[in-house]
């Protein structure tokens, strides 16, 4: 029996604008069914690997498969697997956005009454229902995302790709969307997910690809990826010793140990697993311990050391800067009725008008 195809096999996948490389060589293979999430800082390459999915960036080189189906010479089958929730408003404003749905889903070879079933559908899905005779202008903010997103299922694509889905949106509504976009990925749809929340990806993704500077770091587990960074292991000694013992010697996950006053201090990765070592060799030296905490190394720190420049910065600044960027990326653009904002050139093979 063959096996499906991946969700998406992407292989080499390069991208040069003029004297900027956006993609330099991204191999990846999505699963069918996960939940895949795209991390990387600002200027990543993460929206032109999206455009290139979509059709609208023509890769430069190496190959981009959706569903085995080449996103380029397949560039229909490809389209029509997709449902894009983009990162920027780019929506005919001018229309009930119950149209704008029926409009999207008659263009994608959907009959008419189908259209308007399916509008109603994916309104409701995405709490928006009541809404459904206003524009697109007068949606508030979140509303506005969650239009997004019944726009990207009016066609009731296998892959979901959400870019950025809950910039600038706020707690309560970031909670239903991931609540709404877990559901969907338990129906069975595959979902890419670019995010600056690292907190969402965390929370969300079975798997994530940190791209940084058009390559790719590392491709894993949230979990794994934890394990990468370092854990401090905190204990609070009853009497310091005069002179600390060579504790956890040749334990190559250990990085420090440094004791101040009361408080001895471990930095190692899978602290959780080296603290009953540590434990038994303080026990072991008399040493009395008061209080033990290990505090885990967060995502957002594995992550902002991953991208770290030579430089000593982060291509992302800071894990605060990365937050407020998110916030800051719900701004209107004038481009309308379009899946993407920054649509390098259209490439439909077929000529098709998207
Ligand atoms: N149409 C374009 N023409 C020229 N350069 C571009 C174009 N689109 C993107 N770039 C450049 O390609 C690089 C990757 O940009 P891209 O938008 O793909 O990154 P990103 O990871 O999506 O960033 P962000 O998180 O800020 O959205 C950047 O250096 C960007 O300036």
């Amino acid at each position: 029996m063959s096996q499906s195809p991946p969700a998406l096999d992407i292989d080499d996948l390069r991208k040069e604008y003029d004297d900027v490389t956006a993609l330099d060589g991204v191999s990846l293979t999505v699963p069918e069914g996960s939940f895949f999430g795209l991390l990387g800082p600002n200027g990543a390459g993460k929206t032109t690997f999206i455009n290139i999915l979509v059709g609208l960036v023509r890769k430069s080189g190496g190959h981009a498969r959706v569903f085995g189906h080449d996103v380029e010479a397949d560039y229909r089958k490809t389209r029509n697997a997709i449902g894009l929730a983009p990162q920027e408003f780019n929506v005919d404003r001018f229309f009930p956005i119950r149209e704008v749905l029926e409009h999207k889903a008659g263009y994608h070879g959907i009959p008419a009454e189908e259209a308007q079933d399916r509008a109603d559908e994916v309104l409701k899905q995405v709490g928006i229902y009541d809404k459904r005779d206003t524009r697109f202008d007068w949606l508030s903010g979140g509303m506005k995302r969650r239009f997004l997103l019944a726009r990207a299922l009016i066609t009731d694509p296998d892959l979901l790709i959400l870019d950025e889905p809950t910039a600038g949106v706020d707690v309560q509504l970031r909670r239903d969307l991931w609540e709404l976009v877990t559901e969907l990925n338990d129906q069975g749809k595959t979902i890419l997910l670019t995010t600056h929340y690292i907190e969402e990806a965390e929370r969300l993704c079975d798997e994530v690809a940190i791209l940084d500077s058009g390559q790719v770091r590392a491709v894993a587990t949230p979990e794994e990826l934890k394990d990468r960074g370092t854990d401090q292991i905190v204990v609070e000694l009853r009497e310091p010793p005069a002179t600390l013992p060579d504790l956890l010697a040749g334990d190559d996950r250990v990085e420090a140990v440094d004791l101040d006053g009361h408080q001895l201090t471990v930095t190692a990765r899978n602290g959780g697993l080296v603290a009953p070592q540590l434990v038994r060799e303080l026990d072991r030296e008399g040493i009395e311990i008061v209080d033990l905490e290990i505090t885990r190394t967060s995502l957002e720190e594995v992550f902002v050391e991953m991208t770290r420049h030579d430089d000593g910065d982060t291509a992302a600044g800071d894990a605060s800067d990365v937050d407020s960027d998110a916030d800051a990326a719900g701004d209107d653009t004038d481009i309308e009725d379009d899946d993407s904002p920054r649509a390098e050139q259209q490439v439909a093979p077929d000529g098709g008008q998207r």
